[in-house]
């Protein structure tokens, strides 16, 4: 076999090498010789493969990462030794924060040192830190935690910068690190933790075909550095430890990194249930257990998959106590009060699919198995986001196949404001002590900073309730008071003939046109009133909906947080209960099941904000997601300049404004939403069309999934349009990138600030029905 330099995704590469190889590597009763193929990576395409949690963990999924014999991104929990045959390699890939901190210095001087023990003149681990020295062996140079400052030193001192041979601040990011992921054959290896335990797994070549995929190796940042270092890699894995020649590399530019279409990570379906009124709506003595219970069985009972074959279950949580991790191993148990389709009360039916067929493949239902995995994510108010991204990221990298990304919050039970532990040394840091700023005094920040009115923000919140077309950001001031007559495109069903499909419903009509019934999932609850009598009640309506407002009305609450202030109980995100769950899975593996695809997931970011303002962040974060999908989906772009001041105008890069359909920003508040719209520059009929916070509500830990379900469906409802694309082909070393083109498609983005400062932003095509 040829060696063959290859720009592509990593997890596309990998995988073009698995089935061009495959059969032999399958067949093969014993691990064929190691024959090096070499891949050059680009920094943005090992990150586009892998996401930012690189873990090829081959066979087996979720955390068992014992035999996989490819370093982890951050992953800094363990070494692996293979026995009888076969080197392995994990390597420490720069991650900016993580090799910040003394915890990781002493960790890769452990692998060092351990490495040194297991093998001799044994492979060099690479590491944000690690030079060699050429020629054999090389020689481990330890680091010194002394060198390395504290957090908030981003640069580490000149003693640092010279070990590691960086030189700005920037060459600590993750994109700046020379990085090696070396794959090779591994008949068994002993997993030793940092703790003094071992544990010896066997690798089979039947069920864990990753691991016979030959040598592989793949460099970041450029091309003369990669080679040189695969030269010293080369020499430190050949016999006696002399440095090989490097055999002549062919190269393959695709010039594009999006993933093989097999490799897409996809949603395939997405359900929430009604959002309440906290503390005093229809699930003020519901659990939140209980509401994840039944989004989570809603969602595969649609599409008639059975529990057992989710990879893993990430539930975003912020209130309850350690991220809700008892409570969302409860739900997986539960006995869900969700009606099924058998009964003929529930009449959803997912697009592409029979109904009913839920029945016949998934049959009775009693709760998910125990040996189902679920853990939980909290990024605060964008968890269920996060959680999204975090089966996303398990996905690309291999991990699983298919998971289940959910949100839930009770907002009735726990309240908000309780911040934990913290060090009293937090008063003499701004930042630090800023991370406490109630979210409403944050608001008010972002209104006076960036001179958001009173007018504007009531204005906004209106058109969250109702499709008053008060709120008009390129002039700042409402066009209009009064409630306009109905939109001609509202209804459920697809867009008629004729009709605006952006002409925005907003909250109130959605919900009476019935444009939400396809996403909540009825939950039976218990009800208790003021004398402790209870009842029993089907909950299938948002609660938070006033169809009445005004801006009369609005102009009349008093300010929430501040005497002088302009942030009010209606121009606020509602404090709210609900859940969330949306079904993910790799392309291939879904279409081998027949499972529908109403989503594919193109690019993402979590960008940090000053904390006082964390309203601005999907000000920065959707620019940063849109650059993303742009690269994912092949259109060409630029970096904006990370040291930029200012807070990036939309630019050129990445896709485009134009390019989105609906763009679901959380209504955090008011004040933040019309800054973002207005920097952004978001015309204002596609953002939240149906509504947002404001008028819904916002479930804390479940807004992000729920924003997901809200948006996909509409993208659906909305249908297909032409945009030009010129997505590349992965086909391989030699073949002709496929030529621009037009294809059909349609664009939404999701995106929240975070509470502490930061932004969130997820970029979702709908392909089609
Ligand atoms: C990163 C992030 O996402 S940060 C965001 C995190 N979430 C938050 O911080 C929650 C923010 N919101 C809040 O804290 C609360 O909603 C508050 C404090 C603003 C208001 O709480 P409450 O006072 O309980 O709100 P409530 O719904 O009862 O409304 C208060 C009054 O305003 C009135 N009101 C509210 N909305 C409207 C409206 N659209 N039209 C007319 N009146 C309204 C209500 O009728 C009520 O009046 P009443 O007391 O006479 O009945």
């Amino acid at each position: 076999m040829d060696d063959v330099l290859i720009r592509g995704s990593f997890q596309s590469v990998l995988t073009r090498h698995l089935e061009e190889n495959g059969s032999d590597l399958l067949s093969s009763g014993s691990p064929p010789e190691p024959e090096p193929v070499h891949f050059l990576l680009s920094e943005e395409q090992l990150l586009l493969g892998s996401g930012q949690n690189l873990s090829w963990t081959g066979p087996g999924r979720g955390s068992d990462r014992a035999a996989a014999p490819v370093c982890c991104l951050n992953e800094t929990q363990f070494l692996l030794q293979p026995e009888g045959g076969g080197v392995a390699v994990t390597c420490m890939c720069g991650s900016g924060t993580a090799s910040r901190s003394r915890e990781n210095v002493a960790e890769i001087n452990w692998r060092h040192e351990e490495f040194s023990k297991a093998s001799g003149s044994g492979p060099e681990v690479n590491g944000p830190s690690s030079r060699v020295s050429e020629g054999s062996g090389g020689s481990r140079k330890l680091l010194d935690p002394d060198l390395w400052r504290e957090p908030g030193d981003s640069c580490g001192s000149d003693e640092l910068q010279q070990q590691t041979g960086t030189s700005r601040c920037s060459d600590h990011s993750p994109l700046n690190h020379q990085s090696a992921v070396i794959l090779l054959p591994v008949h068994q290896a002993t997993l030793l933790h940092r703790n003094g335990s071992s544990q010896k797994k066997t690798v089979s070549p039947k069920s864990d075909p990753p691991v016979w995929i030959q040598n592989f190796v793949g460099f970041l940042v450029d091309r003369s550095i990669a080679m040189n270092r695969l030269k010293l890699i080369s020499g430190h894995l050949s016999p006696g430890g002399s440095a090989a020649p490097l055999p002549d590399l062919r190269s393959f530019d695709c010039g594009c990194a999006a993933p093989s279409p097999g490799d897409e990570v996809v949603v395939v379906h997405g359900r929430r249930t009604a959002i309440g009124k906290a503390k005093k709506g229809s699930f003020k003595d519901t659990t939140p257990d209980e509401l994840l219970s039944a989004v989570m069985t809603a969602v595969l009972k649609d599409v008639g998959l059975s529990p057992d074959q989710l990879g893993d279950v990430c539930v975003g949580n912020v209130l309850q106590p350690g991220a809700g991790a008892l409570m969302a191993r409860v739900a997986h148990f539960l006995r869900s009060g969700v009606k099924c389709q058998r009964s003929g009360v529930e009449t959803f039916k997912v697009a592409g699919l029979p109904k009913g067929r839920g029945l016949r493949r998934g049959g009775a239902w009693s709760g998910f198995p125990e040996k189902v995995p679920v853990y939980t994510v909290n990024r605060q108010c964008s968890s269920g986001l996060q959680a999204l991204l975090n089966i996303a990221g398990s996905i690309r990298s291999g991990s699983i196949q298919l998971g289940l990304a959910c949100g839930v919050e009770s907002m009735s039970l726990r309240s908000m404001g309780d911040p934990g532990d913290l060090s009293s040394g937090l008063s003499a840091n701004a930042k630090a002590r800023d991370c406490l700023i109630p979210m409403g005094v944050t608001s008010e920040n972002v209104a006076e900073r960036f001179g958001v009115s009173r007018r504007q923000q009531d204005s906004f919140a209106l058109d969250s309730q109702i499709n008053s077309g008060a709120f008009c950001p390129s002039s700042g001031s409402p066009s209009r008071s009064s409630v306009p007559s109905v939109p001609s495109s509202c209804g459920s069903g697809p867009v008629r003939a004729g009709a605006d499909p952006c002409v925005p419903c907003r909250a109130a009509r959605a919900r009476d046109s019935g444009r939400f019934d396809r996403e909540i999932v009825p939950v039976s609850v218990t009800v208790r009133d003021e004398s402790g009598r209870e009842r029993r009640l089907e909950v299938r309506r948002d609660e938070g909906i006033r169809a009445g407002t005004t801006l009369e009305d609005l102009a009349r609450l008093r300010p929430a947080f501040k005497p002088d202030g302009t942030t009010t109980a209606g121009n606020s995100s509602q404090v709210s209960d609900g859940a969330a769950a949306v079904l993910l899975g790799r392309r291939a593996a879904v279409e081998e099941l027949g499972l529908p695809v109403l989503g594919v997931l193109r690019g993402s970011a979590v960008v940090g904000v000053p904390p006082d303002l964390m309203g601005v962040g999907p000000a920065l974060a959707i620019p940063a997601a849109l650059q993303q999908a742009g690269e994912a989906t092949g259109t060409v772009w630029i970096r904006t300049d990370p040291t930029e001041p200012t807070l990036p105008q939309f630019s050129s890069s990445g896709l485009k404004v134009n390019d989105i359909d609906v763009f679901e920003i959380n209504e955090a508040f008011a004040s933040q939403a019309v800054f973002c719209v207005q920097r952004l520059g978001l015309p204002p009929e596609k953002v939240n069309p149906l509504g947002g916070a404001i008028a819904l509500g916002h479930p804390l830990g479940c807004t992000g999934a729920r924003q997901v379900v809200t948006l996909l469906n509409e993208l659906r409802r909305r249908g297909r349009r032409w945009v030009r694309s010129s997505r590349c082909s992965q086909t391989g070393p030699g073949s002709d990138p496929v030529p621009p083109s037009l294809s059909l498609r349609a664009f939404g983005v999701v995106s929240m600030c975070i509470g502490t400062g930061m932004g969130a932003a997820a970029v979702f095509e709908f392909p089609g029905p």
